[in-house]
């Protein structure tokens, strides 16, 4: 449906936000991980045809989306990430505005308006002024307008933010929901956004895509290399100092219950038990190499020490 063909964009000033992305979106949630600053944001205004990638295509069925952006544009939703609204008017002025802007006739934008408050549960709200709404609600203001012209392409760009757990939930039900008909893009650095809900999986770091694929197959790919064991919570420091830490948590016996991801399937550490990989640990691996947080990319582990250890 959409295909990114070695996308690089380079903001003003020289820095490079993207360096040969290429990814295709087909129907499904395709779930966009990334730290702050990876380059998330700069990809989906790419696609939204908001700004133009410095290199590579932009294709949306088969036609060069960057010369002749019209028809994705009229066929996709974007909710950006500084998403702002108009705090006097009411959910239902807002969207009729912006239904009136996309060019809907009065009559067929009052009824998408009326289907949106209903389908995103902003029914109750919709005499007060946007400026009472919550965080929730604003996000969800946020993503009717980008449903106003029924688009077959979702992209949303961190739509959680400031969500508390609940909503969280419900926005992540949600975008599941709506991705039975269409392609949604979905960008976070939450892994638990995307865990249950994404057909498929992208990782982007420093403007490169390190792994792309269904969540099976990211966590198919790490079995051998995630172990756990308890230390004493003295000896934290020095297990992060030589190998990458995931989740850590404080077990019943005064010791901390650590994750280990190797850089390589080998023998782990003594005393440590092979676990089941998620994604969280892909995400771990993709955007740290494997490597403990500190260390750099060059840096190879002795053989003395185990395929394991870095250091
Ligand atoms: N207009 C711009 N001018 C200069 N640098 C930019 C511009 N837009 C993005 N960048 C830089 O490009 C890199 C990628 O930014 P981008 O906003 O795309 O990342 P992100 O993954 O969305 O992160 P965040 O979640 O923090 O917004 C960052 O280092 C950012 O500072």
């Amino acid at each position: 449906m959409i295909e990114l063909d070695r996308i690089g964009k380079v903001c003003r000033g020289g820095k490079r936000a993207l360096d040969g992305v290429s990814l295709t979106l087909g129907p499904g949630l395709l779930g966009l991980l990334g730290p702050n600053g990876a380059g998330k944001s700069s990809l989906l205004r790419i696609l939204a045809t908001v700004t133009r990638p410095s290199t590579g295509t932009l294709r949306y069925r088969g036609a060069d989306a960057v010369a002749s952006p019209d028809r994705l544009r009229r066929e996709l939703g974007y909710l950006p990430q500084d998403f702002g609204v108009y705090p006097n008017l009411t959910a239902r002025e807002f969207l009729a505005y912006l239904a009136a802007a996309k060019g809907l006739t009065a009559r067929s934008a009052r009824a998408r308006t009326d289907e949106l408050l209903e389908l995103l549960n902003l029914t109750e709200a919709v005499r007060r002024p946007l400026r009472g709404y919550s965080g929730g609600m604003l996000r969800r203001v946020g993503i009717a307008q980008a449903l106003l012209a029924d688009p077959q392409v979702l992209v949303v760009d961190e739509p959680t933010a400031g969500l508390d757990p609940e909503e969280r939930v419900r926005l992540r039900n949600l975008l599941s929901e709506l991705a039975a008909r269409r392609a949604v893009l979905l960008s976070t650095h939450i892994v638990s956004d995307v865990e249950s809900t994404a057909d498929t999986i992208a990782v982007l770091a420093r403007g490169h895509l390190l792994r792309r694929g269904t969540p099976q197959q990211l966590t198919g790919e790490l079995d051998g290399r995630v172990w756990e064991l308890t230390v004493p919570a003295a000896d934290v420091p020095a297990w992060q100092a030589s190998w990458l830490v995931g989740r850590t948590a404080r077990s019943d016996g005064g010791g901390v219950r650590l994750r280990l991801i190797a850089p390589a399937a080998g023998p782990g550490p003594a005393g440590a038990a092979p676990v089941r990989p998620d994604l969280e640990d892909v995400y771990l691996a993709a955007v740290h190499g494997g490597r403990p947080e500190r260390d750099g990319p060059e840096r190879q582990p002795s053989e003395r020490e185990g395929a394991g250890r870095w250091r």
